[in-house]
């Protein structure tokens, strides 16, 4: 029990960039803001009958603490501005120069701006004795690459955000170095596929993450990924 509500904290703490650093950016005081609002990883109505099987299926692994549903926001981590000026500055001072900080206050996640069902629909679990990630994905219709099929950036898109999140558990604010991908068999349009990450090892700031895109049946090998991540270093100027 105690293990499953350290590896819950420490998931969500991850996920909420709280994780793993000094968070230097965090400066201004006040009230914390109310910048996490709708839970986007519940089931919808717009929802296929497979995405919410699985979406049980999973649920029911969560009950004995071995799996952890990992709640998913549209908002990026910040909604006050001097808190994502003071993020920038301590962990990216170079791009720092070019941001307009006034936009980034409309700033979303990319993968959760679509309406419900026509684009990214997707829920993540987490196994933190085995150091996975699954996403169940149905990406919709404004997908499509090839007629009939998921886009190729759409599936990597999904793959980076996957192996993104179990670097973030891991280590806290990280970011892709190195994104490896091979589209084995085209995806047919919406429909629900599996994306299995795996921390492979850690060295030092790099974290090595592989992954698989699959069936829900199991039996189709859609793509396989390698990534590397790097865990920032607020000392360096990148
Ligand atoms: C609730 C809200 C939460 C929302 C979250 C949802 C989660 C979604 C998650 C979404 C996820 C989306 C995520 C995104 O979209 S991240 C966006 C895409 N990524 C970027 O823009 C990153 C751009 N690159 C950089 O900024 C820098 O290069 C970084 C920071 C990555 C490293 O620069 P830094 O100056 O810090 O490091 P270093 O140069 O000292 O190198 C350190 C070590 O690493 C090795 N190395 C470096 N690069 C590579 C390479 N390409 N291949 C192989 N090796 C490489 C290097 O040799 C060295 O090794 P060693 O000599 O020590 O052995």
């Amino acid at each position: 029990m105690l293990r499953s509500c350290a590896a819950r904290l420490h998931a969500v703490g991850a996920l909420r960039g709280l994780r793993g650093c000094a968070r230097p950016w965090a400066r201004s005081s006040g009230p914390a803001p109310e910048f996490f609002h709708e839970d986007h990883s519940l089931p919808k109505p717009s929802w296929s009958k497979d995405m919410r099987l699985l979406f049980d299926q999973f649920m029911k692994k969560c009950e004995d603490g071995s799996w952890i549903h990992l709640p998913s926001y549209n908002y990026t981590l910040f909604q006050r501005s001097q808190d994502i000026s003071a993020f920038i500055h301590a962990y990216l001072p170079t791009a720092s120069k070019l941001i307009n900080e006034e936009k980034l206050l409309q700033a979303k996640i990319f993968t959760r701006n679509f309406e419900d069902g026509l684009g990214f629909e997707y829920v993540m679990f987490y196994n933190d004795v085995e150091k996975r990630v699954v996403c169940v994905f149905e990406g919709g219709p404004y997908l499509q690459g090839m007629p009939g099929c998921l886009h190729g950036g759409a599936i990597a898109t999904m793959i980076d955000a996957t192996v993104g999140t179990s670097a973030m558990i891991a280590e806290g604010i990280v970011m892709t170095a190195n994104l490896n991908i091979n589209f084995k068999r085209p995806v047919p349009l919406c429909s629900v596929v599996l994306i299995n990450s795996q921390l492979d090892k850690i060295e030092g700031r790099k974290l090595f993450i592989s992954c698989n895109v699959q069936s829900v049946d199991e039996k189709t090998l859609y793509t396989e990924a390698t990534s590397l991540f790097i865990k920032l270093d607020p000392e360096k100027q990148v």
